[in-house]
């Protein structure tokens, strides 16, 4: 019988965090239990027809969504594809690659919830939302370093692609079970990457975990490192999760105990229970960071997945 397997959707702009992100959620997984698909694999164009064409790789026109939905319906059905790879060092196609999914998918992408077809095959779906500031910053970095751009050549493409980004890109937000924003601290633009905060926006399309208990009763919270709050987003309430980048081990190992209360599975991944790497990233620069606010968000994503599992595929989880 073919199991299948739990698929997590992380969409967001380019340079948004969506690799980094899914890096630290299948190290928690365990990689060998997750297969990861890059959607930048679906192009229609290589780096040279779309300079030609005058299209941006942000457009839905630019990809194979087409196939990218076959593909999705596939892996969700615990099927294999044959996935094309297309190769940002060079900019072009290397020969397709055959994938059989593992227990756990994550789908990374630009366009993952533009149809509701894709939509349909996720258990879980995050979207990532730095503030443009941070991601212009993050991307210009990555793209100089990584991908052979200069810095003009990356802002160019950037003001180039705005009117894709709004019109294709962050509408998505509307369909994320859960919208994760790392932001600067207010007093301190200049903060170093792992000191970032978060802000978790969790909507109520899926069960989150009760953390009231992290809040102290009656007492105003607002100046706690990690608080829990009622707001609102995209006009519908919602509840938020924020972690200040300095939140000490302490007050973050109390919101693990609340995740591993109801998912014990997640209990070894905690950094209580000596996880060097949880939080872990590799910087703009190739340097390697941790952090808390990171840590706390691969692991409630992760909660969510081993949830997902012992709903979807009782009696195969360890
Ligand atoms: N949470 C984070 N904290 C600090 N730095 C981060 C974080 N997320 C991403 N970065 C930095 O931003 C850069 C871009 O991130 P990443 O490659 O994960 O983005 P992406 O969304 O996968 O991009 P693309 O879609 O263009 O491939 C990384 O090189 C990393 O240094
Ligand atoms: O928006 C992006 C997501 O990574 C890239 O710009 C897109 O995939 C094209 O890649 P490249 O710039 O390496 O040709």
């Amino acid at each position: 019988m073919t199991h299948r397997p739990i698929i997590l959707g992380i969409v967001g702009d380019s340079a948004a965090g969506k690799t980094t992100l899914t890096k630290g959620i299948a190290q928690v997984l365990g990689e060998e239990d997750v297969t990861v698909i890059c959607t930048d694999d679906y192009h229609r164009y290589d780096r040279k027809q779309r300079a030609e064409l005058g299209i941006s790789a942000l457009h839905p026109d630019c990809n194979y969504v087409d196939i990218m939905e076959q593909h999705l319906s596939l892996l969700q059905n615990g099927q294999p594809i044959l996935k094309p790879i297309y190769n940002h060092h060079t900019g072009a196609f290397d020969p397709p690659e055959y994938i059989k999914p593992s227990k756990y998918v994550i789908v990374e992408g630009l366009l993952g919830y533009s149809t509701r077809v894709a939509r349909d095959c996720y258990d879980v779906k995050v979207y990532l939302a730095p503030p443009e500031e941070l991601r212009y910053e993050w991307k210009i970095k990555r793209d100089t370093m990584k991908r052979g751009y200069t810095r003009e050549q990356v802002l160019e493409q950037l003001q180039k692609r705005e009117s894709d980004s709004e019109e294709f890109i962050r509408p998505q937000r509307q369909w994320a079970d859960m919208i994760v924003t790392f932001y600067p601290p207010q007093d301190d633009t200049q903060e170093v990457n792992s000191h970032l905060n978060v802000r978790l926006v969790l909507r109520p399309t899926i069960p989150h975990p009760d953390m009231t208990n992290i809040l102290s009763p009656g007492s105003d919270n607002s100046q706690s490192p990690i608080r829990l709050e009622l707001d609102r987003d995209m006009s519908k309430p919602v509840d938020v999760l924020e972690v200040d980048g300095h939140a000490t081990s302490e007050q973050v190992v109390q919101v693990e105990r609340v995740l591993c209360s109801t998912v014990p599975t997640l209990m070894p991944f905690c950094s209580r229970e000596g996880n060097p790497d949880i939080g872990k990233l590799i910087g703009t620069t190739g340097e390697t960071l941790q952090s808390y606010p990171l840590a706390l968000t691969q692991l409630l994503v992760a909660y969510h997945m081993l949830k997902a599992a012992d709903i979807h595929q009782p009696g195969i989880q360890s």
